[in-house]
C-alpha cells in the first residue's frame, strides 16, 4: 500500500487532542457488504446499512479492491451521468484514467485524488489505461460521494486534481501513526481539498501497537472504516477490521489504535476519518442523482435523457458504455 510513505514520521508535525477533550463514543460498527460496481471490479460498500443522519454530509463510500488482476481482467466504470453532489476517486494502488463531457480528463494514481463536483452535471468514465490492462496488476481505492448543499447542487462542474505528494502528512506524538490530510483540516493542518461544506478526509497508517487520538470539531460527524488490518477504536476499545466502519458519537476526540503485532505477516492498520458538519437537508438520491426532492430528480433523468448533461464525446480513446 504505497500511497504516501515517509522515512522518518517523526520529522513530520504530531497530532494529539487536548487533554480535556470528551472522547468521542463508538455508537456502531458496520460491516460491509462486499459485490461489484461499473463493468465488474470488486467493491465493499461502506456505508451500507447506516442512517444518512449519521453519515450526512457523506452518502456513499465504496473500497474498491484490494485486487491483484491477471492480465485482461482490470475494469473501470461505463460512461455515466452525475448531478447534485461530488464523487471523490482515492487511488492507493494502481491507476485510473478519467474522462468527461466537457473534454476534462487526466490520469489519478498511487495516492493521487480526483475530487469532481458534478454540480449541474456531466458524463464521465473512470476505466484502467489499457497498458494496465494487458499487464494486470494491483488495483485498490476508494469512490466517495459528498452531498452539495442546495445552494451549490447546480454550481457549474469543477474538477480538483489532488496529487498524492501534496497531501498535508502528520503523525502522533510517537510517531506510529501517519496521517495524510487530502480534505479540510485537521489540529489547524489543512489538506489540498477544498470543500464546499466543512469536512475532513484523512487516510491514516498505524503500526502494530499504534494509537492516536485526534481532535474532532464537536460540529461534525465522525466516521472510521478500515482499508486492511485489524484495532480497535473509541474509549470502548470497540474492535475493528477490515471493511468495517465505525459510527462515532459526540464528544471532541476520536482514537484509533492498531493490534498489536502477532507475527512478521500482521499489517498496519489502514483507516480512512471522515468527518463532516451536517448538511441537514432533505436528500433525494436514486442512481447517480442526488437531489433534495423528487421533483429535482426526475427534472435530473429528463436533462441527462435530452443530453443536457453532455454526451459523450466522438472520440475518447476509451471503452464505450454505460447507461
Ligand atoms: O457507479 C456508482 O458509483 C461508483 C462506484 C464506484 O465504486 C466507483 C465509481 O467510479 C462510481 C461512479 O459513480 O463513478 C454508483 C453507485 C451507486 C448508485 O446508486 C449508482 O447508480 C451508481
Amino acid at each position: 500500500m504505497p500511497a504516501v510513505t515517509v522515512e522518518n514520521p517523526l520529522t513530520l508535525p504530531r497530532v494529539t487532542a487536548p487533554a480535556d477533550a470528551v472522547a468521542r463514543p463508538v455508537l456502531a460498527v458496520t460491516t460491509a457488504p462486499s459485490g461489484f460496481e461499473g463493468e465488474g471490479f470488486p467493491v465493499r460498500r461502506a456505508f451500507a446499512g447506516i442512517n444518512y443522519r449519521h453519515l450526512d454530509p457523506f452518502i456513499m463510500m465504496d473500497q474498491m479492491g484490494e485486487v491483484e488482476y491477471a492480465p485482461g481482467e482490470p475494469k473501470g466504470t461505463p460512461w455515466h451521468p452525475h448531478r447534485g453532489f461530488e464523487t471523490v476517486t482515492y487511488i492507493i494502488d494502481g491507476v485510473f484514467d478519467h474522462q468527461d463531457s466537457q473534454g476534462g480528463g487526466g490520469t489519478i494514481t498511487n495516492g493521487d485524488t480526483q475530487w469532481m463536483t458534478a454540480g449541474s452535471g456531466l458524463l464521465h468514465i473512470e476505466a484502467p489505461p489499457e497498458s494496465l490492462v494487458m499487464s494486470g496488476g494491483l488495483f485498490h481505492g476508494l469512490q466517495l460521494w459528498v452531498n452539495l448543499p442546495a445552494k451549490d447542487k447546480m454550481m457549474a462542474p469543477r474538477y480538483q486534481d489532488i496529487r498524492g505528494g501534496n497531501v498535508q502528512l502528520l503523525t502522533s506524538p510517537d510517531g506510529g501513526a501517519l496521517l495524510r490530510v487530502i480534505a479540510g483540516e485537521l489540529d489547524g493542518h489543512q489538506g489540498p481539498g477544498i470543500t464546499h461544506t466543512p469536512i475532513t478526509m484523512i487516510h491514516a497508517t498505524l503500526a502494530p501497537g499504534a494509537e492516536v487520538t485526534l481532535p474532532w470539531r464537536e460540529d461534525f460527524n465522525g466516521l472510521a472504516y478500515v482499508l486492511a488490518g485489524r484495532g480497535s477504536v473509541g474509549p470502548q476499545r470497540r474492535p475493528i477490521h477490515l471493511g468495517q466502519t465505525a459510527v462515532f458519537g459526540a464528544g471532541g476526540s476520536l482514537t484509533v489504535r492498531a493490534d498489536e503485532k502477532q507475527d512478521s505477516h500482521t499489517p498496519d492498520l489502514e483507516v480512512v476519518l471522515l468527518g463532516g458538519r451536517p448538511i441537514r437537508e432533505p436528500m433525494a438520491h436514486y442512481g447517480p442523482f442526488v437531489m433534495n426532492t423528487k421533483d429535482e430528480l426526475m427534472q435530473a433523468f429528463e436533462d441527462f435523457q435530452k443530453g443536457r448533461l453532455g454526451t459523450v464525446p466522438a472520440v475518447h480513446g476509451m471503452t464505450e458504455g454505460g447507461l
